[in-house]
């Protein structure tokens, strides 16, 4: 069969040919690269790449296959993707589907055959990136495609309840994840580690979340600009002070954002599984799976209440809080690791340690 051509025209000018692949229809988004060697599953289902077209460093994308384990949503909430050589004929014993029937199936353009090399210095040298994925390298993107509302997009609607297969401790543990696009592999690890789970949509207040009376709060990554939930803010400050609270990822930016810090665009994002930061209480250096755009200004945290614990070694950026006097916490990066690296895997026993080692409530 004849491939069709197609292109990724930028707003920077650059228009980069490539084969089409999947859904055919037209797309655009802000242009993203991660440099994961491996995931591809992971990260088209994490609902935090929800409005970009994400391109792969890592030339070989499909050769292990789509299987039943690694989503991490329901479906991908990307816009498009784009890939230097996709494998078509995937060989590993989990697999299902090979990765164009994924992309045909949730109806998902992309491009194979780029210069993913070039896309992705084009991306670092620009910062801020719009591209259109078409059959005409005539058109124009638009830019400014992540509109205000898109964490109300991937968040549930209704809550959901799990419950924990490991009932280890007694009382069994509950903690709340708000959603603003959750990843599953979050879930998978509380309930892993013991803890039933009620996933609540990204709007839940104060007064809801009282009511359902967790044990402890998780607020999620998820996509887009961490102000444009800006409305939002008050009841999650209220939320973050009365229950012990681990924030990840967007959940991260929120809560800084809740309590008088602000967020900046970083230059180029950081997408991907091996990135170094630091724990600035032990020393130690953990890898970690990061995915973010934004990021919080370390100049902005009130160090009166709040400390940071974590700092990026590439770029010292702000990668973790600690209030100095309530169990609360936040990360930047990703400790559920999928895909990645499991070193930060402990900051989900540190945050549920806080209310099962007493075997009661620790909020009044
Ligand atoms: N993975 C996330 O939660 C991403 C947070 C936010 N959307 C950012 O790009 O910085």
């Amino acid at each position: 069969m004849q491939a069709t051509t197609g292109y990724l025209v930028l707003n920077t000018g650059d228009v980069l040919e490539g084969q089409w692949l999947g859904a055919p229809k037209e797309t655009e988004g802000e242009l993203v690269f991660n440099t994961a060697m491996t995931g591809y599953q992971e990260v088209m289902t994490d609902p935090s790449y929800a409005g970009q077209i994400v391109t792969m460093t890592y030339p070989l994308i499909g050769n292990y296959g789509w299987n039943d384990i690694d989503y991490e949503s329901l479906k991908p909430s990307l816009k498009g993707f784009i890939v230097s050589t996709p494998s078509h004929n995937p060989e590993h014993y989990e697999s299902t589907n090979t990765l164009l029937e994924m992309l045909e199936q949730h109806y998902i353009p992309a491009l194979s055959h780029v210069d993913t090399r070039a896309l992705t210095r084009i991306i670092r040298e620009h910062g801020e990136v719009y591209g259109k994925i078409t059959t005409d390298p005539e058109q124009k993107p638009e830019t400014n495609t992540v509109n205000e509302t898109i964490v109300s997009t991937v968040s549930v609607r209704e809550k959901q309840f799990f419950k924990t297969e490991n009932p280890a401790n007694n009382p069994t543990p509950h903690v709340v994840v708000m959603d603003f696009g959750y990843k599953h592999s979050i879930a998978k690890s509380l309930l892993a580690l013991g803890c039933d789970v009620t996933v609540v949509p990204f709007d839940t207040n104060f007064a809801e979340m009282k009511a359902i009376d967790p044990d402890g709060v998780l607020l999620s990554n998820g996509p887009g600009n961490p102000k444009a939930l800006e409305p939002l803010l008050g009841e999650m400050k209220q939320i973050s002070e009365s229950f012990p609270t681990m924030g990840i990822c967007l959940g991260h930016q929120l809560i800084a954002l809740a309590h008088g810090a602000t967020t900046k665009r970083l230059p180029y994002g950081h997408r991907g599984s091996n990135h170094p930061v630091k724990d600035l209480q032990t020393g130690k250096v953990m890898i970690t799976s990061q995915n973010h755009g934004y990021v919080v200004d370390y100049d902005s945290v009130n160090m009166t209440n709040w400390y940071v614990s974590h700092v990026n070694v590439n770029d010292k950026s702000v990668e973790g809080l600690k209030h100095k006097s309530k169990p609360l916490m936040t990360v930047q990066f990703h400790p559920e690791a999928h895909p990645g690296p499991i070193d930060t895997h402990h900051l989900f026993v540190d945050f549920i340690q806080q209310f099962i080692t007493k075997g009661e409530k620790q909020h009044a």
